[in-house]
């Protein structure tokens, strides 16, 4: 079921955390709300779980007006960045808790934990305690047992924020697979630009309490809609009056149109991928002040076929001067 959020303010004191916030969230989407620190991001969250009262505006659920409904109420499963597992139940019983709490058959919760520790491939470790257990078990376990009461919503606030990065890139590709499978609309929170681009199907990008865009990932990406949404969702490197990515920079040996000498200060490998620091000898625009080096990033057969060494005197230009692909290009200062 879908989420409705309407014109929703909320204020702790003399500061507003949230500013006249519109969102729909489809049926069966997962979608994540992304934001730097203190964006409002676990607000907005709070607010849909109903632990937090919004000052105006309304949530609704299916078509259901929950505003004021007890989080107990909301049929809601969370899943949080340091999960409170019982300590003293085994995995398996955790994950039944919501179950025999509801007064489940007990050959029904038996059947449906076991489906459950399954679907999160925890099936062995039924019997162990959550000490026993890997960080990126544990948040496995923590959505098997959001999942189990059948909740009509989903809500995970940074679920993987506290793992390290190897793990949560597996759990990244996991959740996606198990979202095609289980299909519940779900909302989780990160700050985390790759995590949103890669796991979710709608990005909601939040900014100072508000929603600066909403999009698919590729819409996020290839259109942000402001200057802090293209500045955000991924690095940004400056070219005379342009700001555009570093992997819309190109570099040529000769000058070629539109193109700008300069010397690569610093050429730095990592895997595939080769990261320059160009000085330009002199400023393409006419900004005034220091032009900051630009950051170029170019795929290792490409600094290959062009041998490119620290020192080199080279030229770069933006791509799009080169009638190629369209590249997202901003004025800086243009702040739309
Ligand atoms: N109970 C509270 N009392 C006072 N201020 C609060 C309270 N809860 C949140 N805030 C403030 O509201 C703002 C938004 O907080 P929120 O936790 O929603 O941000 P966030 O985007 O989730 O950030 P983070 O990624 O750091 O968790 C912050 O400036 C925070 O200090």
């Amino acid at each position: 079921m879908g989420i409705e959020i309407h014109h929703v303010r909320k204020t702790f004191g003399s500061f507003t955390a949230l500013e006249d916030i519109r969102l729909s969230v489809p049926s069966g989407g997962l979608t994540a709300l992304l934001g730097p620190s203190g964006s409002g991001k676990t607000t907005l969250l709070r607010i849909l779980g109903g632990q937090e009262e919004p000052d105006a505006g309304s949530v609704y659920l299916a078509g259901r007006d929950v505003t004021r409904l007890p989080a107990q109420q909301r049929n809601i499963g969370f899943v949080f960045q340091h999960y409170a597992a019982f300590t003293h139940m085994t995995v398996a019983k955790n994950v039944a808790f919501g179950l025999e709490v509801r007064k489940t058959p007990k050959a029904q919760v038996r059947r449906r934990v076991q489906e459950l520790l399954e679907l999160v491939q925890l099936e062995r470790f039924g019997d162990r305690l959550p000490a026993q257990l890997s960080g990126g078990q544990r948040q496995r376990m923590a959505l098997a047992r959001a999942l189990a009461v059948d909740p009509s919503v989903l809500l995970l606030d940074e679920p993987f924020g506290a793992l390290d990065a190897k793990v949560r890139k597996e759990l990244r590709d996991w959740l996606r697979q198990l979202h095609e499978e289980v299909h519940v609309t779900s909302v989780f929170v990160t700050h985390d630009q790759e995590e949103a681009l890669e796991v979710a199907d709608t990005v909601v990008v939040m900014n100072q309490g508000r929603i600066e865009q909403v999009g698919t990932p590729e819409e996020i990406y290839d259109h942000p809609a402001s200057d802090f949404v293209f500045g955000f969702i991924g690095e940004v490197t400056r070219f005379g009056e342009l700001r555009l990515r570093p992997h819309d920079v190109e570099v040529t040996l000769d000058p070629e149109s539109g193109s700008h000498p300069g010397r690569i200060t610093r050429l730095t490998r990592i895997g595939f991928e080769v990261r320059l620091e160009v000085v330009l000898d002199s400023d393409p625009g006419s900004l005034g002040g220091a032009h900051p080096p630009v950051n170029v990033q170019l795929s290792r057969t490409e600094s290959q076929a062009l041998d490119l060494q620290q020192w080199d005197a080279i030229w770069v230009r933006p791509r799009a001067a080169a009638g190629g692909r369209e590249v997202e290009v901003l004025r800086v200062g243009a702040g739309r």
